[in-house]
């Protein structure tokens, strides 16, 4: 059968075991390790697809959850889909919506069969469940498509951990039964246990055996300490296919990207650099900037003087800086681009580092200048 996703290994990094590969897509080819910018309603928050395009955005995220509420994927699905509604031709990935159950509604209830819950907007009554994912999904028309599971708290007890990964295993059996257009959309399995091991192989075994186009490692970057997640990925990404793409959601910062590509991660997302850009915090090669404080007043540097981006090359931080005081919109838009920009071309470096075999090489020049390493 014609897959819809296929990974391609290009190389290993001879120094941390890091991989650069190609994720070929039915929207195109696009090179990993690799950053997606999330646009949960459709939009990655104040950016237009051609400056997604010019800065080398291949797969954006969109998610079911929201875009199920608000338009209704019915609307998308008679809009052509997801591409056609927001004018976006290259790789989108939808999660399944069970990350955001459990992120945004306090009253829920997981049963077998699904989960019951409140709509976050207007308290109404809901329930989501694989086939009903499955169901969303479909009609939305991602190129990358989520298992439905159950993404538990930070911490959880073993005994709490070792049910739900054995129902979020079910579960992912009855999403790939329900997926109805399998040669147009790749379904990833997302595999969860927590910071337990045997928990963590038994959920890579299960799904793994399924047989799904991807592997999530999900389950992270809730709350967790970051040798907390570098401790269970160095365990569980041994466990799925190298001939597979590997997809740690919901990260992250840089040194979690740097972190997570050398323990065998080939996909990444997080909402980081278009959230914090709202509130007029940058990231920039030599850390933080939080361009509201006082020192940028008249401060006529770029954000940050090693980048070349749109907002670099054209404004100073003092403009910036009085733009997101006067909550002026322009303001969070030249934070957004630069952040996002900041990102994808660090995914552009860290590719490189793999390709000269240096990758930790890299991670220490990149922790020194940004100051991850400072105590
Ligand atoms: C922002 N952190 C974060 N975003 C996530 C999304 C997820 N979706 C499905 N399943 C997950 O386990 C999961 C974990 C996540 N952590
Ligand atoms: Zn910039």
């Amino acid at each position: 059968m014609t897959t819809p996703i296929r990974f391609e290994l290009i190389k290993t990094c001879r120094q941390t075991g890091a991989r650069l590969g190609m994720l070929h897509t039915p929207h195109g080819s696009f090179e990993t390790p690799m950053f997606m910018p999330v646009g949960t309603l459709a939009t990655v928050k104040t950016l237009a697809p051609e400056e997604l395009k010019e800065m080398g955005a291949g797969v954006i995220l969109s998610n079911t959850y929201h875009l199920w509420l608000r338009p209704g994927h019915d609307i998308v699905a008679e809009a052509g889909g997801l591409h056609a509604f927001m004018n976006w031709d290259r790789g989108i990935l939808t999660d399944s919506g069970g990350f955001q159950v459990f992120s945004l509604s306090e009253f829920r209830r997981i049963e077998e069969e699904g989960v019951y819950f409140r709509n976050h907007l207007n308290g109404d009554k809901l329930f989501l469940s694989p086939e009903k994912a499955m169901e969303i999904q479909n009609a939305l028309g991602a190129d990358i498509i989520m298992a439905f599971d159950e993404c538990p708290p930070y911490p959880a007890t073993y005994e709490y951990m070792k049910q739900s990964v054995e129902r979020t295993s079910r579960w992912a059996e009855r999403c790939l039964k329900a997926h109805r257009r399998p040669k147009e959309q790749g379904l990833f399995g997302i595999v969860q246990g927590g910071e337990y091991e045997d928990l963590r192989r038994q959920s890579a075994r299960d799904l793994v055996s399924l047989d799904f186009l991807g592997y999530a490692v999900g389950g992270l970057s809730v709350g967790e300490p970051k040798e907390v997640m570098n401790r269970v990925l160095e365990f569980t990404t041994p466990l799925l296919p190298a001939d597979k793409p590997r997809y740690l959601m919901g990260v992250g910062s840089p040194d979690s990207l740097i972190d997570g590509a050398i323990r065998g991660i080939d996909m990444f997302d997080c909402v980081l650099p278009t959230r914090i850009g709202r509130n007029g915090t940058v990231m920039t090669s030599e850390g933080r900037v939080v361009i509201k404080n006082a020192q940028y007043a008249r401060d006529f540097s770029p954000l940050d003087p090693n980048c070349d981006c749109y907002t670099c090359r054209n404004y100073t931080r003092a403009y910036i800086r009085h733009l997101i005081k006067c909550d002026e919109t322009f303001g969070i838009r030249l934070t957004s681009y630069h952040n996002v920009y900041f990102l994808i071309k660090l995914m552009e470096q860290v590719r490189q580092a793999i390709r000269e075999d240096r990758l930790a090489d890299f991670r220490e020049e990149f922790f020194e200048r940004y100051g991850f390493n400072k105590p």
